[in-house]
């Protein structure tokens, strides 16, 4: 287990961090004291961000400061390691990078356009592999570090209407499983989050396109505040947890789906063995009601003046 990370003094860049449950993780890492950095592409909105953070900066210290890089993290890794690095000589070396930085989009397979699958990959997955090339090396080096991913609970199961952003969620867990391995020796740790719905604008740029499907297997999880995700996320960060999951069914969705991922607390381990095949059962009678869900909409679809029966 890596040594606990104390956010004071740390230097946390956040990507995505002008709105949702990036800016709300900014805000929880300027609370503990960390020098916080904001990456997205509007630069009006970053700076709006910026002024929100501020108001949580922890005082008492010395220079704590938030500082903004606009930037496409999707753009090209040149462009990336160029901002990061001119950010780097303002706040000093990331400490903590959160790729939170990420797009949505929710309609079935046949409907959802070509483009919207590159762009979906682009933004979410190679945005965030770009970001961490360019800030792994120093960690390595300085022997000090955390990276974070945020997938979705979209990232652990198949969710209808999500074939191009669950993709994407997958990809987060290849890769945050495969470089924690790498990262191990060097006191470093990565956590990859799986969020339910949260309640952000990107949550509601979905709404245009959404399938009543996608809404209705969703809605099972719940929906949340991005503050209760971001607090979640951070805390499980600074103790080197891989896994951060948020809510009860988040929970029971982290054991049925942990695989071979890492676990560095003997009580989370004792409970994924005893809990893995009850909640397997229990997955098994969720996954019937889904197929309910997505059958009582297909014969909805095909007879549309039944509608009033089935609702
Ligand atoms: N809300 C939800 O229900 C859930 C969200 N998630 C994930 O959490 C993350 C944040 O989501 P949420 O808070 O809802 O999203 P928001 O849309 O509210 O915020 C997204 C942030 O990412 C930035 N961003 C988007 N594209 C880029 C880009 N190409 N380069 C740089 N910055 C970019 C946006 O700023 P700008 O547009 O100015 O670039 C904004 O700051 C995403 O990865 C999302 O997939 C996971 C589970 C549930
Ligand atoms: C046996 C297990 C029981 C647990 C039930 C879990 C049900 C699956 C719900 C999946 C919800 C997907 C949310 C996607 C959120 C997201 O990423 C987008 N909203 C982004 O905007």
């Amino acid at each position: 287990r890596p040594s606990r990370l104390n956010l004071t003094g740390a230097h946390v860049m956040v990507t995505g961090g002008s709105s949702g449950i990036g800016l709300e993780v900014a805000k929880e890492c300027a609370r503990q004291g960390g020098f916080v950095s904001l990456v997205a592409r509007n630069e009006q909105r970053l700076k709006q961000a910026k002024s929100e953070v501020e108001e949580h900066l922890k005082g008492g210290g010395d220079r704590q400061c938030v500082t903004i890089l606009p930037l496409d993290v999707s753009e090209s890794y040149g462009k990336v390691q160029e901002g990061i690095r001119k950010v780097e000589e303002k706040l000093g070396p990331v400490d903590v990078l959160v790729n939170c930085a990420g797009v949505s989009h929710a309609e079935v397979f046949e409907d959802t356009p070509a483009e919207k699958f590159e762009w979906l990959m682009k933004i979410n997955y190679l945005g965030s592999v770009y970001c961490t090339k360019a800030v792994v090396s120093g960690m390595k080096l300085r022997k000090k570090g955390r990276i974070a991913f945020v997938s979705s609970q979209a990232g652990q199961t198949g969710v209808f209407g999500y074939t191009g952003y669950a993709a994407t969620k997958f990809a987060l867990r290849g890769l945050a499983e495969t470089l924690q391995m790498e990262i191990k020796p060097y006191n470093m740790a990565v956590t990859i989050s799986f969020p339910p719905d949260t309640d952000t604008p990107g949550f509601h740029s979905e709404d245009d396109t959404k399938p009543e499907e996608t809404r209705l297997i969703s809605e099972t999880a719940g929906l949340f505040s991005a503050e209760v995700v971001a607090k979640s996320l951070v805390r499980d960060i600074v103790r080197g947890e891989f896994v951060n999951t948020i809510g009860l069914d988040g929970f029971i969705l982290g054991n049925l789906t942990v695989g071979m991922a890492p676990c560095n607390s003997v009580v989370s381990a004792t409970l994924q063995v005893i809990l893995m095949s009850p909640l397997r059962i229990v997955a098994l009678a969720y996954l019937k009601s889904f197929d309910v869900i997505v059958a009582k909409c297909a014969r909805k679809k095909d007879l549309p003046e039944a509608d009033d029966k089935l609702q």
